[in-house]
C-alpha cells in the first residue's frame, strides 16, 4: 500500500516519525491529497474497518503537533477520512496514551487493520520503541482486523478492560 504524509512541519524535525519515514523511503511526502487516499483522521466520526480497503488506494498520516491538532483539522482535506479504533500508544511521549499515535504508529496501525501485517511491521522496526507499540496492542489488533462494523468495537474494549 503506497503511504504518504502531508507535514506541517510543527514538531522538532529530529523526533518527528514522518521526517524519519520519508528519509527512509517508507512514506512519500505530498501536498495534496487524492479523492482514493484514506486520511487518518482522529477527529472523523467514522472509524477504520478492514473492509474500508476496497475503498482506497494510499493511505494518509496527518503529521502536525498535537497541540495543534484541531487547527490542522479544520482545514478541509480530500480523501477518505477515518479514525483508528482506539489503541496505545508505544512511543516514549505518549505511552500507553489511548489514541494519541504518531504518525508512524497510526499508519502502522492501519495497515495492520487492513490486513497488511508484514508492511505494518516493517514500519515499526524502524523505531526503537515500534515493537512496544505492536505488543501493547497486540490482542486489539488481531480483534480490529476481523471487525464487520463500529459497534462492536464497545465490546471489545470491555473484553480488554479499556471501556
Ligand atoms: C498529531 S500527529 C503527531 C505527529 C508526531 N509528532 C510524530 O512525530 O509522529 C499524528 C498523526 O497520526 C495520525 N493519527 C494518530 N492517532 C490517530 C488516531 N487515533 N486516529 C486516526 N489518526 C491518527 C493522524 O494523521 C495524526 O495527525
Amino acid at each position: 500500500m503506497k503511504l504518504q504524509v502531508l507535514m506541517f512541519y510543527q514538531d522538532d524535525p529530529k523526533k518527528c516519525t514522518a521526517a524519519k519515514m520519508v528519509k527512509f523511503g517508507l512514506a512519500k511526502n505530498i501536498k495534496k491529497i487524492g479523492t482514493k487516499g484514506l486520511v487518518l483522521d482522529p477527529f472523523s466520526e467514522k472509524t477504520l474497518l478492514p473492509k474500508d480497503k476496497f475503498l482506497i488506494n494510499s493511505i494518509i498520516g496527518i503529521d502536525c503537533s498535537w497541540n495543534l491538532a484541531d487547527q490542522a483539522f479544520s482545514k478541509k482535506f480530500n480523501g477518505i477520512k477515518r479514525k483508528l479504533p482506539p489503541l496505545l500508544a508505544g512511543n516514549p511521549v505518549n505511552y500507553s496514551k489511548l489514541n494519541k499515535l504518531t504518525t508512524a504508529e497510526a499508519l502502522s496501525a492501519s495497515l495492520i487493520i487492513l490486513g497488511d501485517k508484514e508492511q505494518g511491521l516493517e514500519l515499526l522496526d524502524k523505531f526503537k520503541w515500534g515493537h512496544t507499540f505492536y505488543e501493547l496492542n497486540q490482542n486489539l489488533f488481531e480483534e480490529y482486523s476481523k471487525l464487520e462494523n463500529e459497534s462492536q468495537i464497545d465490546f471489545i474494549l470491555k473484553d480488554y478492560g479499556l471501556a
